[in-house]
């Protein structure tokens, strides 16, 4: 079992991220970890803290000259925000309140933040221990644990690449071709992580349009696994069921509002005859003539592509400030606004992979089990070759 947790606060001293479950010798560094982080900065409509945050990451436990060694791995990511926070975040009590704009009371909670619902539930009479925790600034923690989960991964011959279907109204034409693991450097080389440059240009075009408006904007991602083999999860139980610990997972992220797994709620409005991927005898084994369902069947992989999509509601700090109460008078007031993204979908899509390589590293996990990555692959090696030829199916 791969087991994973995060802590720390928006603006407080670091994130911190631990991995409990990995098996030794999977290749470990900071840099590969840097470099997912630095992706997930990336994208058209982020805000400004984004310019400067850096990210600092370092490995604090687990890793041995590259390589995990079986015990959890721990991970650390400083706050760039931090100097400025400290009296106000302060970890020990504090003789004299803080001052200045930053210490200044959230008593207007935004509309779809979590700072009205949080302050009911916690007690709190302001809004700023909520939104610390509920910020998605918490996603880069997931992100680093998420490069781990891909290494491991990619030991096993499993590739992800995530990618942008659409932001606001402006979505990829129906059937255009998923992008392949080649694709990810020009993926993350453009502005919106979509893999269709037409479609591209006219989403930066809307990201622009809803910036100079005040307003915000969500979309839809989509992250595809290449390279997995047949039976991870299982139809037995519900909660073994793969496709939906990636929904959860992926419901799980801040601001995602709708998950679909292949062709998702498209394939409600066809007939059975046209909504199935037929299986045909093919020269190396059984074939799927289509890929709708997305790589998963009674809760399994097939050994086809994954794909599954998050659906990421509009940023909820809208700086045309939506209408709320200030909950020390009761009185109607605009919703308190702060820094913020616009549009933060291409980020999303890669806390996505993250979620979903650490759901899919779980489940390669749970099915082959073993202590060392070499012992894992024989166990995936022994496992395949054990399908009877009658059964064995293409990617
Ligand atoms: C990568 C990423 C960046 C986000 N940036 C912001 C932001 O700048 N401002 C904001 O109000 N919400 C932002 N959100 C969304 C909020 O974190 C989210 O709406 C909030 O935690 C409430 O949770 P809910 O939307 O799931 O109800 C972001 C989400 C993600 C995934
Ligand atoms: C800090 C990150 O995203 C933050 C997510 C976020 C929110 O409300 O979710 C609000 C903003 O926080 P701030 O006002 O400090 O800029 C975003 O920048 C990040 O992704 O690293």
């Amino acid at each position: 079992m791969l087991r994973w947790l995060t802590a720390g606060e928006s603006h407080g001293p670091e994130l911190l991220a631990i991995l409990e479950g990995l098996p030794a010798d999977v290749p470990v560094t900071a840099e590969a970890i840097q470099a997912d982080l630095q992706r997930r900065k990336l994208g058209a409509g982020r805000g400004a803290r984004m310019k400067f945050e850096q990210d600092a990451l370092s490995i604090s436990g687990g890793v041995r000259h590259g390589r995990s060694m079986g015990s959890p791995v721990a991970l650390r990511i400083g706050n760039t925000e931090w100097p400025k926070w400290t009296d106000v975040m302060s970890p020990a009590p504090l003789d004299e309140a803080p001052t200045g704009a930053r210490a200044a009371a959230l008593t207007r909670p935004r509309p779809g933040h979590a700072d009205l619902v949080g302050m009911q539930k916690y007690g709190f009479d302001e809004a700023r221990p909520v939104l610390e925790r509920a910020s998605a600034r918490e996603t880069a923690a997931r992100v680093a644990l998420g490069a781990v989960a891909k290494a491991f991964l990619g030991e096993l011959g499993v590739r992800l690449v995530s990618h942008t279907l659409a932001i606001g109204p402006v979505r990829v034409p129906d059937g255009a071709p998923i992008p392949s693991p080649d694709d990810v450097d020009a993926l993350d080389a453009d502005p919106l992580r979509c893999h269709d440059p037409e479609t591209s240009a006219r989403m930066l075009a809307e990201v622009d349009d809803a910036k100079s408006a005040g307003d915000t904007l969500g979309g839809v991602v989509e992250v595809c696994a290449y390279g997995l083999p047949p039976g991870l999860g299982s139809y037995v139980h519900w909660d073994r069921r793969l496709d939906a610990r990636l929904a959860g997972a992926l419901m799980g992220i801040q601001a995602i509002k709708g998950v679909e797994v292949g062709d998702g709620f498209e394939t409600t409005r066809r007939r059975g005859s046209v909504a199935h991927d037929e299986l045909v005898p093919g020269a190396d084994g059984i074939e799927r003539l289509t890929d709708r369902a997305g790589g998963t069947e009674g809760g399994m992989s097939t050994g086809t592509v994954l794909r599954v999509r998050a659906g990421m509601k509009p940023i909820a700090t809208v700086p045309r400030a939506l209408r709320t109460i200030d909950t020390t008078t009761g009185e109607a007031a605009q919703a308190h606004h702060q820094r913020s993204d616009v549009c933060a979908v291409p980020a999303s899509g890669v806390v996505a992979e993250a979620m979903v390589a650490l759901v899919l590293a779980d489940a390669m996990i749970e099915k082959l089990g073993g202590d060392s990555v070499a012992e894992v692959r024989r166990n995936l090696e022994a496992y395949l070759a054990a399908i009877p030829e009658t059964l064995v199916t293409t990617a």
